[in-house]
């Protein structure tokens, strides 16, 4: 698993060429931490030689915890560090011999959410493969929450496959898997999260160096999985309640957990709440079979209620589409409008008081030139 291929073809003493070699090349720790070309032709030849580069593995109030070719660093949060905002899976420079902060390098990929209350984008995590949206087979299961988190993956260009936990205590699978058709081509598997072999079949979308990102509401077993994909303690799990099926919420941090063979799983503890912001392309994408019938309505502006002419309602009454779907897509596309209204006044309050600041202190200034203070 945590081999990378390069096939070598040697030229023999006669000059005819013998056949390939096929030489396994072990994974270097730093591939194994997620290290791709990508990052590396960032680097200058200057900071290749006094820089070393660091994942950011988890990210404290006050410290962050950094992992590189040589192992864990705790590097405290001060100065420059602050102003540069790293999440869970960045990619640092460090300067080798003072061991100093030197810069972020660019992500391959970035996921945010407004956060809690609605007033602030918040960064999830960064430099992401591929996501797990994990959903268990019970109450929990949510088509239109399964497309939010579509939504938020297809933006970030990662690659979504769906995990569907507590097979094990599910009597019926049939009628998820049936609701599940109109999302075509994703990749669902059906797990006991506590079963090894169950989660066996996982290993496939886990290669080394891939950065995969947990996300799924409050007790459906991300932690649970994490623990038995890794065969380590890993994430401390909650404690189900029985009567309506939601796990104990366990507060725990966002963090990236390096397995033996090189895959990195990333943990999100508690998302009861995923805010959409800047996602417009993943949501288009997700909802791309409404886009598609809402460009054949009569009218341009159709708002696809009660317009004649409208190819959606016209799908949803011959059964091809569904009713939810569409209310879903609606809802997301009201969300996003909400929340760029809302970053945009917050960013034109801002500017306001910042032009505020600076006339104050000019006036101060004048004054003072002035001799009037
Ligand atoms: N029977 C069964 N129980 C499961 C399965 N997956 C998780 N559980 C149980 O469900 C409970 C919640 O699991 P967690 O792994 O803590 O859930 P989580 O998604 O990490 O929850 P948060 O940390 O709150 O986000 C635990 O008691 C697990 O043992 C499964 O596939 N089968
Ligand atoms: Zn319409």
């Amino acid at each position: 698993m945590s081999k990378s291929h390069f096939t070598r073809r040697s030229v023999n003493r006669f000059g005819t060429k013998s056949p390939s070699i096929k030489i396994e090349r072990e994974a270097s720790p730093l591939q194994k931490l997620g290290w791709k070309s990508f990052f590396q032709q960032q680097l200058t030849l200057e900071e290749l030689e006094q820089c070393l580069p660091l994942r950011v593995m988890a990210v404290h109030r006050s410290r962050l915890e950094l992992a590189g070719e040589k192992g864990a660093v705790s590097l405290p949060l001060t100065g420059s560090l602050v102003a540069n905002l790293p999440t869970v899976g960045d990619w640092l420079l460090l300067e080798k011999s003072s061991g100093y902060f030197m810069r972020l390098l660019s992500r391959s990929s970035q996921f945010e959410r407004m956060a809690p209350g609605g007033h602030q984008v918040q960064m999830i995590a960064a430099n992401v493969d591929s996501v797990f949206i994990v959903s268990s087979l019970n109450d929990d299961f949510n088509l239109s929450r399964i497309e939010r988190y579509l939504a938020l993956a297809r933006e970030s260009g990662c690659r979504p496959h769906l995990i569907l936990t507590k097979a094990d205590l599910c009597e019926d699978t049939a009628p998820f898997l049936q609701a599940l058709r109109p999302f075509g081509e994703l990749p669902v598997a059906m797990v006991n999260s506590l079963d090894q072999e169950s989660v066996a079949q996982l290993r496939q979308w886990c290669l080394s160096g891939e950065t995969i990102a947990l996300l799924g509401s409050s007790g459906v077993g991300k932690s649970t999985l994490l623990n038995t994909l890794s065969g380590e303690s890993l994430a401390e799990t909650g404690t189900i309640r029985e009567a309506d099926s939601k796990g104990r919420h366990t507060t725990r941090k966002r963090s990236l957990h390096s397995l033996s063979w090189g895959a990195l799983l990333l943990d999100s503890p508690g998302m009861r709440e995923l805010g959409l912001v800047h996602v417009e392309d993943g949501v288009a994408e997700t909802f791309s079979d409404i886009e598609a019938l809402a460009r054949e309505c009569r009218f341009s502006d159709c708002q696809h209620q009660s317009e004649p002419g409208c190819a959606v309602q016209e799908a949803i009454t011959g059964g091809s589409l569904d009713d939810r779907r569409l209310r879903n897509w609606q809802k997301l596309q009201q969300e996003l409008s909400r929340n760029g209204q809302t970053l945009a006044q917050k960013r034109a309050g801002e500017r306001a008081l910042s032009q505020m600041y600076r006339s104050v202190q000019n006036q101060a200034r004048k004054r003072k030139y002035h001799g009037e203070d």
